[in-house]
């Protein structure tokens, strides 16, 4: 075997472990090995016979390796069907990859209902496996996470942790854990420089050090101490915030945060944290007031709230089909400024009454679209942090606004690439205008037209492809969709419960 081949079995023993929900250690009673071995055989360290192979898959019931390339998934849109019915928002990525980080801080059993499946979120899993912690899936999308007394760093899957963002919110919770360890680079959706300076800003406050190395960041935790601290964050960034508040959260002192983002997923994690002991005033505000505890034990199961991008997905799908379609379970707050848009823009939607989500805190509402003639919006779109138009959500518009009458710009001042991807709407008929990295001007109204195209690296132009299809007569291919399983459980098979067809295949 190549090396190559011996990590991509690495990689598929680990997958097939995470869907068991095992770690390393349970994997090994069950192979009669030690967990080291477990742990070399998925670094690709270890060249596997057959035979082993043959063991592993009838300890997992199922198949671990095919022979020839590894197969990617593509989906295959059969366009220009009204959609109709209903459906339910999921919960949310961004604040379900947050409280996976923030479990560590609990030193009892944590779960989490209803966490959405996605990729992004089986990347934090692995992560948090390969340092020793017990994460069993109990039923379709429960969670339970149990820690063990000292976390096994050294161990942790560099390729999991290097395939997200969101393991650069590992740092607040292991302040305390360890004087000395390595965090792999955050990677995640090409969407051009992310800096974690503000990170390591707000973490300094806390004495933590962080230097960045070839690969790797070598950090260098204090040690723990009861003083009060308040400090500003230069950006009011979410998992900043976030990570700000999980280091506040286990130390005993008094930590204000100021221009702190009082966004969806930061609420979240403020509730869970709640729900520990921890006191959080100002939760929805940009100044926090945080009063951690040094040792937190507690049984706790917590219901992350549903994904305002989500709910800005389907209710693209609506308007971008012309179809009557209810969205369920939308979260109001997180998405007023949006709905408010497209009411400008002429989009007819009904809005139920509020009622509360299970975490028994965020406001829900049922959005039914409804066939519209659209006007292009008269001043430009931009996302702002929250309570404006989230940065995630405007990419959505390039599509919306291509069944308008007219030319819409759209600025996104956030990323150096997004606006980028959103010309590959031209594919499918689309006319999008780049202006510079940060605009682009949408012509309307659009006739779809299918198409077959790659996924970009990036996570919502991706989606606001699939959308497109979704409108354009005929058949369109959207290939290597990875990256949309990053942030949609299923969404192909949501998306026919409406009346799409969209089917995946290999090849
Ligand atoms: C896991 C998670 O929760 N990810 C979200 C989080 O990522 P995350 O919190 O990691 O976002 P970043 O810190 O990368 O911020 C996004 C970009 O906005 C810029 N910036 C941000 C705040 C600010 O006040 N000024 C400023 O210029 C940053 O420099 C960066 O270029 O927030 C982003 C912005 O809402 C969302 O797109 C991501 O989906
Ligand atoms: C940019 C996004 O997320 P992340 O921070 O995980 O890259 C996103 O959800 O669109």
């Amino acid at each position: 075997m190549t090396q190559a081949a011996a990590e991509h079995v690495g990689l598929l023993l680990r997958d097939a472990r995470g869907e068991k929900g095992w770690t390393q250690g349970q994997l090994a009673a069950e192979l009669g090995t030690s967990q080291s071995a477990i742990a070399r055989m998925e670094q690709g360290k270890q060249n596997l016979s057959l035979k082993m192979i043959e063991r592993l898959e009838t300890i997992f019931g199922r198949t671990i390796v095919k022979v020839g390339k590894p197969q990617m998934t593509h989906l295959r849109v059969e366009g220009g069907r009204t959609l109709s019915g209903a459906v339910d928002v999921n919960s949310s990525k961004n604040a379900g990859v947050a409280l996976l980080c923030a479990s560590l801080i609990n030193r009892g059993t944590t779960t989490l209902r209803r966490l959405a499946r996605i990729e992004e979120v089986n990347r934090i899993v692995e992560v948090l496996m390969s340092i020793g912690v017990e994460c069993t899936w109990l039923n379709g999308n429960d969670l339970r996470i149990r820690r063990p007394e000292t976390l096994d760093l050294a161990s942790m899957d560099e390729e999991a942790a290097r395939r997200t963002r969101s393991v650069i919110m590992l740092l607040g919770p292991l302040l305390d854990e360890s004087e000395e360890y390595h965090l792999p680079y955050a990677g995640g959706c090409d969407l051009g420089t992310r800096t974690v300076e503000p990170h390591m800003q707000a973490l300094r406050q806390f004495g933590l050090s962080v230097e960045a190395k070839s690969g790797f960041y070598a950090v260098t935790a204090p040690s723990a101490d009861s003083h009060d601290r308040s400090f500003v964050l230069t950006e009011r960034g979410d998992t900043v915030t976030e990570n700000a508040i999980m280091a506040a959260a286990h130390r005993e002192g008094t930590t204000v945060i100021r221009n702190a983002s009082p966004n969806y997923m930061v609420q979240d994690l403020c509730f869970y944290l709640q729900g520990l002991g921890v006191e959080i005033d100002g939760v929805g505000t940009t100044t926090l007031k945080i009063t951690g505890r040094p040792a937190i034990d507690v049984e706790i199961e917590y219901f992350p709230s549903e994904d305002p991008i989500e709910a800005m997905s389907l209710i693209t799908a609506g308007i971008v089909t012309n179809s009557e379609v209810t969205i369920r379970r939308v979260p109001i707050e997180f998405m007023e400024i949006e709905l408010a848009m497209l009411e400008q823009m002429g989009q007819q939607l009904d809005v139920s009454g509020e009622y509360t989500a299970r975490n028994g805190r965020t406001r829900l509402v049922d959005v039914t679209t409804k066939p519209s003639t659209l006007t292009a919006a008269k001043d430009k779109i931009h996302p702002m942090p929250f309570p404006g138009l989230n940065i995630d959500n405007l990419p959505f518009f390039a599509v919306i606004a291509g069944n308008a009458e007219g030319q819409t710009m759209i600025h996104d001042w956030v990323y150096e690439n997004r606006a980028i991807y959103l010309t590959e709407l031209n594919k499918l008929g689309g006319q999008v205008q780049l202006l510079d990295p940060h605009r682009i001007y949408v012509n309307g109204p659009t006739k779809w037209r299918a198409a077959e195209i790659g996924c970009p690296p990036a996570l919502r132009p991706a989606a606001c492809l699939l959308l497109a299809m979704l409108a354009a007569r005929g058949t369109s291919e959207l290939r290597n969709i990875y990256v949309i399983e990053r942030g949609y459980e299923d969404l192909a098979e949501r998306l026919n419960t409406i009346g799409a067809k969209v089917e995946y295949f290999q090849d």
